[in-house]
């Protein structure tokens, strides 16, 4: 099994660089986990104190869980994964079975925190966008997406947003081996990583 871990800030382009990575690829063949989906169980808390709470700090995502069901995977063990909702910000009740396939991608901001989660990963991918593209991004896909407005975005941004990724998310691009410059779409960094890909299901 290869384990790919692509992380970076929000709105780098994580998502769609995971998307374009594994369109062409044999199906059955790559799993994608996001790490969004390992956000703690807030169910203790009101809907008023979880939309409080820092999602850009490590300790909001469950990295136990996560390195377990990694580990699972690679042991040749099914998983439950979590599924996360945005407009809840919570776990939902549901679950998704996941099963071991040759390559599994895990993607999310904090991905590259975690040093037992690093340790699993034989590809470490940092996606990378200037910060006043990837807020743009951010407000676009929120509003559209997430049910988010301007001000909460932008206050969300100024509060947590922004000081989480300069103390946090920017450091771990020392840990990649492959940095993708994504202020534009990167055909050719994507292109790469699916021959790599390629290469290991030859
Ligand atoms: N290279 C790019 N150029 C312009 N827009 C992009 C690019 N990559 C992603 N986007 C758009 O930006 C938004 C956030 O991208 P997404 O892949 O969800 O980022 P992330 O997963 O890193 O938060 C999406 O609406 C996506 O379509
Ligand atoms: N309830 C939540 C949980 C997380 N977020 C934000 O999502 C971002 C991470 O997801 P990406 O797809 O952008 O990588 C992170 O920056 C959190 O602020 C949220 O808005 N609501």
């Amino acid at each position: 099994m290869l384990i790919i871990g692509i992380g970076g800030g929000t709105g780098s382009g994580k998502t769609t660089v995971v998307d374009q990575i594994v369109s062409d690829l044999p199906e059955g063949q790559v799993t994608v986990i996001s790490q969004d989906s390992y956000y703690k169980d807030l169910s203790s808390l009101s809907m008023e104190e979880r939309k409080k709470v820092n999602f850009d700090h490590p300790n909001a995502i469950d990295f136990p869980l996560l390195c377990q069901h990694l580990k699972e995977l690679k042991e040749g063990r099914n998983i439950l994964q979590p599924v996360y909702s945005f407009v809840a910000h919570n776990r939902t009740e549901e679950t998704v079975l996941t099963t071991p396939t040759n390559v599994m991608v895990v993607e999310g901001i904090l991905i590259l925190t975690d040093p037992a989660i690093r340790n699993l990963f034989d590809i470490k991918v940092f996606v990378h966008a200037d910060s006043d593209e990837r807020l743009i991004r951010r407000l676009k896909r929120d509003i559209a997406e997430r049910g988010r407005d301007l001000d909460e975005v932008l206050n969300r941004y100024q509060t947590t947003l922004k000081p989480m990724h300069q103390q946090f998310i920017e450091p771990t691009k020392e840990f990649a081996d492959i940095i993708i410059p994504n202020n534009r779409y990167n055909t050719v960094a994507v292109d790469i990583v699916r021959s790599i890909i390629n290469e290991r299901l030859n």
